[in-house]
């Protein structure tokens, strides 16, 4: 694409040039066609003046015969004054007798002395009869000292006897500067040749080059070839220069004429337009260059940027389909349009029928806060996380952590879901919970339970005008078991102890393990103490029995303290803390003994027990 543009802009430049330089030498050829046609028609007019006033002459002297002038030369010369007037081509007027001695030379009486038997033109109308009018070569007048051409014609006797010439001489000037006032453009240049050759005017002038004979030259190829006229292009043979060059052969006269034009300046202007063309073509060709360069390189830059957004997209569907949450796209309706390969697995459906399910058949419950409606495009997402608990295919129900958000596909509001399976985390949850609620050892509720029930229980008692009881029991010396027997014994006789504790309760009583051999008894609901006092001797009856320990048997007592509420106390920590006094009470007894929390007289410091 680039590099059309290129090769057509650099194209429409050549073919532009071409063209125009075509054009230039074309009105270059009109030009000097013109101009030497202009040319020509004058120096025909100007050698037809000049005949006619030899042809006067020559009919004077032929009438009044040259011998009835030898008298009076001075009249001789009156009469060729008189045919040269109005003819202003002619420089000089004159007449020779047959042996070429001067008779009468219009204007100057001293030329009379000079013979001219040795000219080109005298010996050419001596020699022949039939020669008629002679143009003669370029040579230097003997009179003038000037650069001239002679036109001449013969004079004879009735019966052919050669008696003389009459010669009109024209001095080479009166060409130049004609033909320099037409020449149209510098180092132009416009030539007369005889027709056989000889150079006779060449303006603008070089004297070495008269009388050379042109006859191998390009111009006489040309004349062979086209007879009358023509136009051709060739290197100066006089100066070296390359012209543009229009020739003629005259009509009336055996010259030729040529107007030469300088290639070199006729092509000036062209060459300014070719340099003006070039430059808008270097500077075309320098900014589609650029252009393409651009264009290029904005190619390549998204070109680089798609091949990072296809690696982006690669890895982002890589996470998103092997990821290990479930992913679901969901249109505004609820049904599934998008879903992962997590999804499929961890829900149970093959990718069809996921995408031809409802989330209202996976969704079964939401624990939490359930997410915003979709939000409008232009608000950020509004992220909402949340637990729920979805239904695989196979009916098989499991927790899940959900993550729900907005996002806009083209204008369309979606709900993107990432659901992850939190089954484990919930049994470990549950696990430490259980932990936190139940001694690891006897199975028995902890304290934290026991004091949640126990406020339950004070409520309910308080409404219903009725009593709480608590227990507070600690073994006696049960060291010596760890001690004696060792700790596995120990945790035999605790296991042993909470088992004989339940055994001696209600369905709605509760027994805890506070730690370490220290047990409490919540009794709600009673009637009276003494319902308590029963369930304690009932307990300590229970731990007569000796504990089986594999070898040996063991007897461990126990210690208990009561408090009853409202007697006692009107919340869980001030009845503890009086229970536990009862107990120490019951310690401090004996051991194997109960105890109820009595006030303590106002003078007496810490509680008392009965
Ligand atoms: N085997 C076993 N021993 C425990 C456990 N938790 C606490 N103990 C022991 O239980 C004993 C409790 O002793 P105390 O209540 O201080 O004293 P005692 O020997 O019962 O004497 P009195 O309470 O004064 O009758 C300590 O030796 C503890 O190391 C347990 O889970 N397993």
């Amino acid at each position: 694409m680039g590099g059309v543009l290129l090769v057509a802009a650099v194209g429409l430049a050549l073919y532009t040039l071409i063209s125009l330089r075509m054009e230039t030498m074309e009105a270059g050829r009109k030009t000097a066609e013109v101009v030497n046609l202009a040319l020509s028609e004058q120096i025909e007019l100007t050698l037809e003046a000049v005949d006619l006033a030899l042809k006067g002459a020559k009919d004077n002297l032929a009438r009044q015969g040259l011998a009835s002038y030898r008298q009076d030369p001075e009249r001789l010369e009156d009469m060729l004054r008189d045919h040269r007037i109005g003819v202003p081509s002619i420089s000089a007027l004159y007449v020779t007798d047959d042996r070429g001695d001067m008779q009468a030379y219009s204007g100057f009486a001293q030329a009379r002395q000079i013979n001219i038997s040795d000219r080109d033109y005298f010996l050419a109308q001596a020699m022949r009869r039939d020669t008629g009018l002679y143009i003669s070569t370029a040579h230097i007048g003997r009179i003038s000292q000037r650069w001239q051409i002679a036109l001449s014609r013969r004079m004879e006797s009735s019966n052919g006897k050669f008696l003389g010439v009459v010669v009109a001489s024209i001095d080479i000037n009166y060409f130049e500067s004609f033909f320099n006032a037409v020449l149209p453009l510098k180092g132009s240049t416009a030539i007369l040749l005889r027709r056989d050759g000889h150079l006779l005017v060449r303006a603008p002038r070089v004297e070495a080059a008269f009388d050379r004979d042109f006859r191998s030259s390009e111009l006489f190829t040309q004349i062979d070839q086209q007879e009358y006229q023509g136009t051709y292009e060739a290197t100066s043979s006089i100066d070296h220069r390359q012209r543009l060059v229009s020739f003629r052969a005259g009509q009336r006269f055996p010259i030729i004429s040529t107007v030469s034009l300088d290639k070199h300046e006729l092509l000036s202007p062209w060459r300014l337009n070719a340099w003006r063309i070039g430059l808008a073509a270097a500077v075309s060709i320098g900014l589609i260059g650029g252009l393409l360069s651009v264009i290029n390189r904005q190619l390549l830059q998204m070109e680089r940027q798609a091949a990072a957004l296809a690696a982006s997209e690669e890895r982002f569907h890589h996470l998103v389909e092997h990821g290990a949450d479930i992913l679901l796209v969901l249109d505004e309706t609820g049904k599934i349009i998008e879903a992962n390969q997590q999804a499929c697995i961890g829900l149970g459906y093959t990718r069809e029928a996921l995408l031809a399910t409802n989330m209202d058949q996976i969704e079964i419950s939401v624990s939490s806060a359930a997410p915003e409606p979709l939000a409008p495009e232009g608000r950020p997402p509004a992220i909402s996380t949340t637990e729920a608990h979805y239904r695989r295919a196979g009916g098989e129900e499991f927790p899940v952590e959900v993550r729900t958000s907005t996002v806009h596909l083209r204008g369309r509001p979606l709900l993107l879901i990432q659901a992850r399976d939190i089954s484990e985390r919930k049994a470990l949850q549950e696990l430490l919970e259980r932990a936190a609620k139940y001694d690891n050892l006897t199975g028995l509720p902890t304290r934290p339970v026991f004091i949640d029930r126990a406020e339950q229980a004070l409520v309910v008692a308080g409404r219903m005008h009725r009593m709480v009881g608590i227990l507070f029991i600690d073994l006696d010396r049960f060291k010596a078991v760890n001690d004696q027997l060792g700790h596995a014994a120990g945790d035999t006789v605790l296991k042993e102890a909470a088992v004989r504790l339940t055994d001696c309760l209600r369905q709605m009583d509760t027994v805890c393990r506070f730690g370490g051999d220290e047990f409490v008894v919540l009794l709600p609901e009673v009637e009276s103490e003494e319902d308590v006092r029963i369930v304690a001797e009932k307990i300590l009856i229970a731990f007569e029995k000796p504990f089986e320990l594999g070898v040996a048997a063991m007897s461990v007592t126990a210690s208990i303290g009561i408090a009853l509420f409202p007697n006692h106390g009107r919340d869980v920590e001030e009845l503890l803390c009086h229970a536990d006094a009862a107990m120490y009470q019951a310690k401090q007894a004996g051991r194997d003994e109960l105890r109820t929390y009595h006030e303590p007289p106002d003078d007496v410091p810490g509680g008392g027990a009965v």
